[in-house]
């Protein structure tokens, strides 16, 4: 399997329109520019404009059409592991800004990214992040280094936002309309790690039945960002500090040299520099991709930022999952504030879009939240607090709750009740979560179950019981 890539296309540098489909895969995350009157068909081959080599993909797998204000188009083209969105197949189906679809096992999310053509000034509002004065001063200095070609180093812990950011600065770039390609540094299989970076020749090892190129020539003159790049093997680090000195790759198989000239964003979670004393990770590599660093601070350590971030979650989750939850009490936004998020960013959001689905009423209360947050809180300290039914906190739950609680065919003539349909809805969202760590995970559940906070032992018990890797 090779993490690959894209049949890249030129295109218009003008349309009235843009927005962006991320494509989140085992091995790294395609990012391709989406104009009006240009489709683009994502698949396991070719003929796909998008070719991402996943087995759970069709061929030519699902079509993805801007259309103007109206969001855009998704048509599944007959794939056999189908195209799912909130937890249902669909043939056809429009989205809105920060939707996510499931193609087979691939996740796709798409964002607008407003107009070409009115510069960098309207990107900038355009732009999905939020910003408190911690994350302002970082984005000055991402906007000075955006123009340059110097390498940038991200750090920060886990779903601090360092994707978030490595997009920005290649949207505020001259680059901007070439491709940006995010590969998981730690998500490659070791031995994939030179026919990923540099490409191969057909024939180059068993099961090179086609010559493809690696991300640094498909990158074209854009961005490539290295997440997790403490993870990378030695001998990967020694052949990815050779590009980067001498912009020339050969693909595996060949003796020809191809020049690169794609820039480097690195991301890691680590602290490289004590990697370097350890001697894991090698300082002449450290020092060519760490020219400018950026941290990103924990969201712990600006505070200010999660209101306005459960906010913009609250009407992205709205959109995702067609429903109209109107605010967040102020005892919820307590326990938000409250919460030590050691998931950052990432955590957040995947409370407030529980929380969306859950919400019985069309405020967000402390019920809706996890049980967590809610022991965090300063929330009902004066009154009963409302907590949520052990069914809806998985994290909590038993295997044996865990079972009771799976979809059973109601008895004949038994009225189909609110709670069923609830709960329902609960376990395909949280089964649309669970696919969606393992997918950004490479499959690995330790780190999906890291990321999704809950225990090893709960998440593969989950992942039997929803059947996930059957289904596709
Ligand atoms: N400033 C922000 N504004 C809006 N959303 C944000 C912001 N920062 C992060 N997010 C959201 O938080 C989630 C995690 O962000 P991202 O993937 O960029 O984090 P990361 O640091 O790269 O994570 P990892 O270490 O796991 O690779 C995403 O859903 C992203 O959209």
């Amino acid at each position: 399997m090779n993490s690959t890539f894209v049949r890249t296309r030129r295109r218009d540098l003008v349309p009235s329109r843009r927005a962006a489909l991320l494509l989140i895969h085992r091995v790294g995350i395609e990012v391709r520019d989406l104009t009006e009157g240009e489709p683009l068909t994502v698949g396991r081959d070719t003929p796909a404009d998008v070719c991402v080599h996943d087995p759970t993909l069709s061929r030519v797998h699902a079509r993805f059409r801007l259309i103007g204000d109206a969001g855009i188009e998704v048509d599944d083209l007959g794939s056999t592991n189908g195209t799912w969105l909130s937890g249902r197949r669909i043939e056809r189906a429009t989205l809105a800004v920060g939707d996510e679809v499931m193609l087979g096992g691939v996740l796709a999310r798409v964002r607008f990214i407003g107009s070409a053509a009115t510069g960098a000034g309207a990107r900038e509002e355009s732009a999905d992040l939020v910003a408190g004065p911690a994350m302002t001063t970082l984005l000055r200095m991402a906007r000075q280094v955006a123009h340059g070609r110097i390498s940038v180093l991200l750090r920060g812990e886990t779903g601090t936002g360092k994707e978030v950011l490595a997009r920005y600065i290649h949207d505020h770039g001259t680059a901007r309309d070439e491709p940006m390609i995010c590969i998981n540094c730690g998500a490659i299989p070791k031995e994939l790690v030179e026919s990923t970076f540099f490409g191969h020749e057909r024939g180059a090892f068993t099961g090179a039945h086609q010559g493809r190129p690696g991300v640094f020539e498909s990158a074209g003159a854009g961005t490539i960002l290295l997440d997790e790049i403490g993870e990378l093997p030695l001998p990967a680090q020694v052949a990815l500090l050779r590009v980067l000195e001498e912009r020339r790759v050969c693909r595996v198989g060949s003796t020809r040299e191809i020049a690169v000239s794609a820039r480097v964003i690195a991301a890691t979670h680590r602290d490289l520099q004590a990697m370097v004393e350890a001697q894991t990770f090698r300082a002449d590599l450290y020092f060519r991709l760490s020219a400018v660093t950026l941290d990103i601070p924990p969201l712990r350590q600006r505070r200010e930022d999660i209101e306005p971030l459960a906010r913009q979650f609250l009407r992205a989750s709205n959109l995702t999952h067609g429903r109209a939850i109107e605010d967040i009490t102020p005892r919820a936004l307590a326990c938000l504030n409250e919460y030590p998020w050691s998931g950052n960013v990432r955590e957040l959001h995947n409370v407030i879009e529980r929380a969306v689905v859950l919400a019985v009423t069309d405020v967000i209360d402390v019920g809706d939240l996890p049980e967590r947050l809610v022991q965090h809180g300063q929330a009902g300290e004066d009154e009963p607090r409302a907590m949520p039914p052990q069914a809806m906190s998985p994290q909590a739950m038993s295997p044996r709750a865990m079972e009771s609680s799976f979809p059973r065919a109601p008895a004949r003539g038994e009225p189909s009740s609110v709670s069923a349909g609830l709960r329902e809805r609960v376990q395909a969202y949280e089964k649309e979560v669970i696919r969606e760590a393992l997918a950004a995970t490479g499959g690995n559940r330790t780190e999906a179950a890291r990321r999704l906070g809950m225990p090893v032992r709960t998440l593969s018990y989950k992942i039997k019981a929803f059947g996930i890797g059957e289904d596709g």
